[in-house]
């Protein structure tokens, strides 16, 4: 079973205008939708839709929180929150004449109380593995994700931006940097695919078993120790890209839970994310033909 962590959830507003950004104009927009969000936020309600066995926990407050709450209830997410006393973030994906536009607050400050009662939560579940997912509210640094990583008795997966990934000190099962991450963690040139596996591999032995590099329109990388491993992106419609990180993430795993190799679980990572930028925003699509959509993604050896 699978628990998902998110120390900085958000409410996802994603607001659409037909026309561009113009500074002092006001814009109307076209199109509104919110969303649950926060990278182990979605993860959880992914997994759920997968029918994999996973609860969501972390830190929620104020009406923002309360509208995560009933956002996962509807979708039939298990949830263990942490009821702190700041209010979650509300942040903003603006999609304006074809350019995305992604403005996030820094969330509530976190009090250690806090920090203790969700590693509690973490070890009522007695998960097989956690995922740390999204940045750092104030008052938690990345010592803390440590914390959580040795814990308990479980794999973590971690996915955060390149500086923190950095610092983590703790083993961890994976990790999931984007392009521009991978290259702030390593400072290597990742320019090209075949910089960004070798990127992702160098930076294994900073203390993680794999590392998966999401490359956007040129699909994922995967290292780990035995293989250097590509995906090509599936040729799709992208309305936007928030939330494709958290959907390969979500394939990868949930194809590990199912007993699945690592080049099975990329394909299923770059399926779920390719049907995920298909919608605005991170409303959870249906994943009912995945398999189908996995099978036409090709991985091959670097
Ligand atoms: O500010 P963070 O925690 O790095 O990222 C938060 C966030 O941008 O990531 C998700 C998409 O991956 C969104 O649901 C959410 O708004």
């Amino acid at each position: 079973m699978i628990v998902t962590l998110t120390f900085n959830p958000a409410v996802d507003q994603t607001i659409q205008f037909d026309e561009p950004m113009a500074p002092d104009h006001v814009m109307r927009a076209s199109d509104a939708r919110f969303d649950a969000g926060g990278k182990g936020i979605n993860v959880a309600q992914f997994l759920t839709a997968m029918a994999k066995p996973c609860v969501a926990t972390g830190v929620v407050g104020g009406f923002t929180g309360t509208f995560i709450r009933d956002d996962m209830r509807a979708d039939g997410v298990e949830t263990a929150f942490v009821e702190v006393d700041g209010t979650t973030r509300l942040n903003t994906t603006a999609l304006a004449d074809g350019v995305e536009y992604k403005l996030n607050h820094d969330g509530p400050t976190i009090e250690e109380s806090d920090l203790d009662a969700v590693v509690e939560r973490v070890r009522e579940q007695d998960p097989d593995r956690v995922l740390v997912g999204g940045s750092l509210p104030p008052g938690l640094s990345v010592a803390d994700v440590d914390t959580v990583a040795t814990a308990g008795d479980w794999e973590t997966v971690v996915d955060m931006e390149g500086k923190a990934l950095r610092e983590l000190d703790a083993q961890y099962a994976l990790c999931k940097p984007n392009r521009e991450e991978l290259g702030e963690a390593t400072g290597d040139d990742v320019s090209t695919v075949e910089g960004c596996a070798r990127a992702a591999d160098s930076f294994r032995s900073r203390g993680f078993d794999r590392v998966i590099a999401s490359l956007g329109g040129d699909g994922a990388v995967l290292a780990n120790g035995s293989d250097l491993l590509y995906a090509e992106a599936l040729d799709v419609d992208v309305v936007d890209t928030v939330g494709a990180g958290d959907a390969l993430l979500s394939g990868v795993v949930a194809a590990w839970e199912d007993g699945e190799d690592d080049a099975t679980a990329l394909r299923n990572g770059v399926a779920v994310s390719s049907r995920l930028v298909e919608r605005a925003g991170t409303a959870v699509p249906s994943f009912d033909d995945i398999e189908a959509l996995r099978e036409r993604v090709t991985v091959r050896e670097l």
